[in-house]
């Protein structure tokens, strides 16, 4: 959705988006449909569709406006992107029957130049059409990569991230701290020695450099070109040099991981630690020659990209939410640091049996991620086929939008969804891990996210030192109530403002 509301902003590419759909809608118009159909409904056509998605320039939270659209017209909305019909899905019903009952009618994704390019023509498991290739990436990465066992042996590099992130802390104790920067490095750090190994620590020059690449490579993989949408306009992004610039920075990075696997491929005989990162996994993988699972060089570097793209930004965000909302709501700071401390005492180091008894640290986490899933619109998926969903007739070739922000302010699902209240999770067996519908932040059915396991381990963990080690205030008086919430558009939301706060 980033990528679309990035197509409609550029400047040059705007006008003629708006052109085109103007032709294409009138024509539609003109020409009515000959079979009749029971499409979902949609907002009225031209022009007030173009003012649906742009009203007061609030584009830029596509997902707050679809919700907008979905409370006028109902959980079930079609929109149309030019010549491309798009299904926004906004409740949890239409949601299951989505994801549940017609799940592999939904597994395909869409796909867009720029994201080719930059993950091996579609190397990566987020973005690689549903078939094979993707069912064996899939289960290496589920399997090898992100298993509940393998997280665990990632234990060392969560103590020793959020060792760094607590001394930092208690050096800066009683000024204010940009607590959105520091929770960045901490999951980059984490998922970096995870996928390379403990020496891309931050002194490593290679990690240093590797992200800065990274930043680029996000700013890159929201964007979609015209091309995308109408093919006989793909020449503008050659005109502009915005195809050469993205090959140049392929070129980059593809030039950075070659050296990586290299080294590595050069150390990796004699080396008595293989194996306990990413990257000596995928190269065991690709070295063995096992007939039933192969994969190439490209594959391994896709696959690397595909963990930091989704991993970094999706769980510093949520760590960031987390602790917005505990600064905003200081009673549930205390009734959480109550409960942290009860079970660690003056114990120095927790464990993931304290962390087990931590009920209401879990439904924190719950809470927040209910209010702010860091990808409030699931990664867009195309139908395969044409199905009836919720009695409307949706046709093969949709790009399907599921606004899981929208789900988690339903009232139908949710009791007062306005307030932050985790202890509606305290009695209640919803889970986040996809089969409750009302709570899908990590997607549901077979394009659901494998890294559950990994992210929760390193958010658990995180706050609960944050609480136990620190008391926490705004700084300069501000009041919980007043702390500003606004969110930033991107692929993943996080909060508008940094995260200021002073530990005591
Ligand atoms: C709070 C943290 C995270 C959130 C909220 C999150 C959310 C998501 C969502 C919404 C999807 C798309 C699901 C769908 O289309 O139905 C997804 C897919 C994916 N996520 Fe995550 N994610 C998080 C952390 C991670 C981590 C830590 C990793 C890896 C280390 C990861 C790897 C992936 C991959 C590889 C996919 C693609 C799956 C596929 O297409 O088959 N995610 N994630």
């Amino acid at each position: 959705m980033d990528r679309i509301h990035e197509l409609l902003l550029h400047p040059f590419v705007f006008p003629v988006v708006i052109s085109l759909f103007l032709l294409w809608s009138i024509t539609k118009w003109l020409r009515k449909p000959v079979e009749k159909t029971n499409l979902p409904p949609s907002p009225p056509k031209l022009p007030i569709l173009i003012g649906n998605l742009l009203p007061g320039g609030r584009l830029s939270l596509p997902h707050q406006n679809l919700y907008s659209l979905a409370q006028k017209h109902g959980p079930l909305l079609l929109l149309q992107l030019g010549p491309i019909p798009m299904l926004v899905v906004s409740s949890a019903d239409a949601a299951r029957e989505i994801m549940r009952t017609h799940d592999l009618n939904f597994a395909n994704r869409a796909s867009f130049k720029v994201q080719k390019k930059l993950l091996y023509n579609g190397k990566n498991v987020s973005l690689a059409p549903y078939g094979e290739y993707w069912r064996q990436v899939k289960r290496i990465v589920v399997l090898q990569l992100l298993s509940n066992k393998r997280v665990q042996s990632f234990r060392s590099i969560r103590e020793e991230e959020t060792s760094i992130l607590m001394n930092k802390i208690r050096e800066h104790r009683g000024r204010p701290l940009n607590l959105t920067d520091l929770f960045s490095q901490f999951t980059n750090y984490v998922i970096c020695k995870s996928a390379f190994g403990g020496q891309y620590n931050h002194e490593s020059e290679n990690s240093k450099k590797f992200l800065v690449l990274l930043d680029e490579f996000s700013d890159l993989l929201g964007t979609v070109t015209i091309g995308d949408f109408v093919p006989w306009l793909s020449w503008i992004s050659r005109v502009n040099g915005f195809d050469k610039k993205v090959d140049r920075f392929v070129k980059r990075m593809d030039d950075f991981l070659e050296g990586v696997i290299r080294d590595r491929l050069e150390t990796i005989e004699d080396d008595k630690n293989i194996g306990d990162n990413f990257l000596d996994i995928l190269l065991g993988i690709y070295t063995d020659n096992t007939p039933d699972i192969s994969i190439d060089r490209d594959s391994i570097k896709a696959i690397l990209l595909d963990i930091f793209s989704a991993g970094v930004e999706t769980t510093s965000t949520a760590i960031e939410w987390a602790m917005a909302e505990l600064l905003r709501h200081p009673t549930i700071m205390e009734i959480l640091q109550n409960e942290v401390r009860e079970i660690i005492k003056d114990k120095n180091d927790i464990t993931d049996d304290d962390l087990e008894k931590m009920q209401y640290l879990k439904a924190v986490i719950k809470e927040t991620l209910r209010c702010h899933p860091p990808i409030p619109l699931l990664v867009p998926k195309i139908t395969a086929k044409d199905v009836k969903i919720k009695g409307y007739d949706v046709s093969a070739g949709t790009l399907v939008i599921t606004n899981v922000w929208a789900i988690g302010r339903d009232p139908l699902s949710w009791d007062k969804p306005e307030k932050f209240e985790p202890h509606r999770f305290l009695n209640s067996s919803i889970d986040f891990k996809g089969l409750d519908f009302e709570l899908i932040p990590f997607g549901a059915g077979r394009r659901s996210c494998p890294g559950i396991a990994f992210s929760n381990a390193a958010i658990e963990f995180v706050i609960a030192n944050l609480v136990h080690k620190f008391n926490w205030e705004l700084p300069d008086g501000v009041e919980g109530k007043d702390l500003d919430m606004a969110e930033r558009s991107g692929v993943t939301v996080r909060k508008n403002i940094p995260l200021l706060a002073t530990a005591t």
